[in-house]
């Protein structure tokens, strides 16, 4: 590829052989000029002599005569060495004595019109021939001119020595000055801009060339422009655009470096992660804008919390991150988190509404719980989830038993969708039996799950996890459908005819298509409705209030009765059994176990009374022993549940325990 210095030196080089070409022909030109006056000079003095001899002489003898003037004519120009006169073979005059014979040289040239300096230089000898007259009879007369070869080679040579000095030394000196100018002017700015385009960190200086000057100013102009937007760009990738908080890019780098130092100095900090409770349901109703002050809000008083040390972040939606260090104690850290879980709780004014929010917070610590940000960040997250879970507004610390529990349930997860696929599970059932007969008036049925390798699995166990799945939903339909078609195998193989209870979670009570299923189940099965009881907890009762009351309504209207499961144990409130239409309270086993205790046979026998008045029949759980059934029996309790009567059994073995225990 051509390249400036490329192009210079080809062009110094031309120029070079411009200046010296042109020299030449000058130089050249002079020698020759020289030469032709030189000769010349040579062909005048031999003509001038000639003429002088034709006109002056009187005799061959008187030829001598002219011996002064030759001798002067030699002495007086350096460049001729002698001058003879000669009559055929004979010198009749000569001015150099040792010149005794007419010279015989090849070489002796009487044409004298050329003019070329070797020429002029390889004549030995310049001859004219000429005629005289002697009594009458002509005569030839020739002259020799033999001139001075060693002068005149000193003289072309001092010449040459001159031309050299004068072309060498001007042809460099322009060369020089050429490559200077090019060279500062042309080939640095070039050099400068060109470090400048790659490097862009020493601005060049206004350059003298107009062209340069031009590119080199608009070269700053958008490298200055470009840097602006990079900066910009560079913020912005960093930080939140709504509350200006670092986002989760910065978030990730502060903390590299914030584990970097901490593992130097062998210190702890606190990661939380921080979400607001039922922030959707704020966005959804009083919408995005008022969401977004609230956030904005949220933010701020985060940051009027916790010292310039500690990091804040948004990581999306309504989750912060913060990163406290340098506390003393986790007393301290308490005391913060608490500052800020209360100053959130705050009632807010977002554009003249008053608006209360709180938030869950889960803390990890490093390095205990992590020495990674994604460990702390997934920690923090799993403790912040229970945090939820445990009711919200509140703090959580992680612990490795948490996460433990957490992936089992991951893992669960995962094993119960195979076992759903592979048909996994087994409907038990335990008789709900009548305190004074002990006979059999109905039947819970209650799940198992028959994993291939561990056995059977309790419900306890995997019922939470179907839940925070949604694998409740289709577990839950199998379960109804299994439980009537067992009823009806019952009925039409043994003729026997036993309510069956059927329990229902929260989170499958609220799914929308539960009763259109749980009516086309019972059609499609051709199921009396009337067999079938529904056991609810009173959470179901506490979500949707009137959503849930209307759909108990439809439930009670085809037929089905409704039990209240675990009475007692929760928010146990008067208004709901005014409010819904509960068939049946299932009193919770932990008062049977207490019986004995003055406090727990209050309990019990005031819920039995009151189940009494309000025509609510009652089921007591958890019956274990003869004394809990007399204590029932006392105080008029109908029906109990328990070990003593059976634990949950298959199918099967439950229909040999009807046929024995309802004789
Ligand atoms: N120690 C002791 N325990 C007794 C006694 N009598 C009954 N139990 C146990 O008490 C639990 C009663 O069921 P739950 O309160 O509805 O509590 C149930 C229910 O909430 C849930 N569950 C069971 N089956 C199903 C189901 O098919 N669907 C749904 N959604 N939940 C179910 O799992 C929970 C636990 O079920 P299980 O392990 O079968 O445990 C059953 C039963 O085996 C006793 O005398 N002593």
């Amino acid at each position: 590829m051509l390249t400036i210095n490329r192009f210079l030196a080809f062009l110094f080089l031309f120029i070079v052989a411009g200046l010296y070409s042109s020299f030449a022909f000058y130089y050249l030109n002079e020698q020759e000029t020289k030469a032709q006056i030189i000769t010349d000079e040579f062909h005048r003095i031999l003509g001038e002599a000639s003429y002088q001899i034709a006109t002056e002489l009187e005799g061959i003898d008187s030829i001598n005569n002219f011996k002064s003037r030759f001798n002067r004519q030699v002495a007086q120009n350096n460049l001729i060495d002698a001058m003879i006169i000669t009559k055929e073979h004979e010198v009749l005059l000569s001015t150099n004595p040792s010149i005794k014979r007419v010279p015989h040289n090849a070489h002796v040239h009487s044409n004298m019109d050329e003019k070329k300096v070797t020429q002029l230089l390889a004549h030995e000898v310049h001859q004219i021939t000429f005629q005289v007259y002697e009594q009458n009879n002509p005569i030839y007369l020739s002259i020799y001119l033999y001139p001075n070869h060693y002068e005149l080679k000193g003289y072309f040579s001092q010449t040459t020595n001159t031309y050299i000095l004068y072309t060498f030394f001007p042809t460099i000196l322009i060369a020089a000055l050429l490559y200077w100018v090019f060279r500062s002017r042309l080939i640095r700015p070039l050099e400068s801009l060109r470090k400048f385009a790659y490097y862009h960190d020493i601005v060049p200086q206004a350059l003298k060339i107009k062209e340069l000057e031009a590119i080199r100013s608009s070269m700053v102009q958008t490298f200055q422009r470009l840097e602006e937007e990079t900066k910009a760009l560079y913020s912005s990738s960093r930080k939140d655009a709504l509350s200006g908080l670092p986002n989760r890019y910065q978030l990730n780098e502060r903390l590299t470096w914030l584990i970097a130092e901490s593992s130097r100095a062998d210190a702890e900090f606190a990661f939380l992660f921080v979400d607001i409770d039922n922030f959707k349901n704020i966005n959804d109703s009083l919408g995005h804008d008022v969401g977004d002050e609230l956030l904005i809000n949220v933010s701020e008083i985060m940051q009027s919390e916790v010292r310039g040390y500690d990091i804040i972040a948004r990581f999306g939606g309504d989750e912060f991150v913060m990163v406290i260090n340098k506390y003393q104690s986790h007393l301290e850290l308490n005391h913060i988190i608490d500052r800020v879980l209360v100053k959130l709780s705050k009632t807010q004014l977002v554009r003249q509404q008053p608006i209360n929010v709180t938030a869950s917070i889960g803390v990890a610590f490093y390095p205990k719980d992590g020495d990674t940000t994604q460990t702390l960040l997934k920690n923090a997250d799993i403790a912040m989830y229970e945090a939820k879970k445990r009711g919200k507004n509140q703090v959580h610390y992680f612990t490795e038993q948490l996460n433990q529990k957490i992936i089992s349930e991951i893992a669960m997860e995962q094993e119960l969708k195979r076992a759903l696929a592979n048909h996994e599970f087994e409907m038990y059932y335990q008789p709900k039996t009548c305190v004074k007969t002990g006979k059999v008036m109905g039947v819970e049925s209650l799940i198992r799950w028959i994993h291939p390798k561990k056995g059977i699995i309790s419900p306890k166990e995997f019922i939470p996890i179907a839940e925070q799945t949604g694998l409740i939903i289709p577990l839950g339909n199998w379960i109804l459908q299994q439980a009537m078609q067992d009823q009806l195998e019952w009925q039409k193989q043994y003729g026997i005819t036993l309510p069956v209870s059927v329990n229902v979670s929260a989170i499958q009570f609220g799914h929308d298509k539960f009763f259109s299923e749980l009516h086309d189940l019972i059609y499609r099965l051709n199921f009396e409705p009337r067999h079938l009881d529904i056991e609810v907890t009173e959470s179901v009762l506490m979500g949707d209030t009137e959503k849930h009351l209307t759909l108990l309504k439809k439930i009670r209207g085809i037929g089905i009765s409704i039990s209240l499961d675990d009475f007692g144990t929760g928010y146990s409130s008067l208004a709901y059994l005014k409010t819904f239409p509960i068939n049946t309270l299932k009193i919770d086993k932990s008062f049977l176990d207490d019986y004995r205790s003055n406090s727990g046979s209050v309990f019990i026998d005031t819920m039995v009374r009151m189940a009494e008045n309000l025509n609510i029949s009652v089921v007591a759980e958890g019956v274990e022993s003869q004394e809990q059934l007399d204590y029932l029996s006392s105080i008029q309790c109908q029906c109990y549940q328990g070990y003593y009567c059976s634990k949950p059994i298959p199918k099967k073995e439950f229909i040999q325990l009807v046929h024995k225990l309802n004789v």
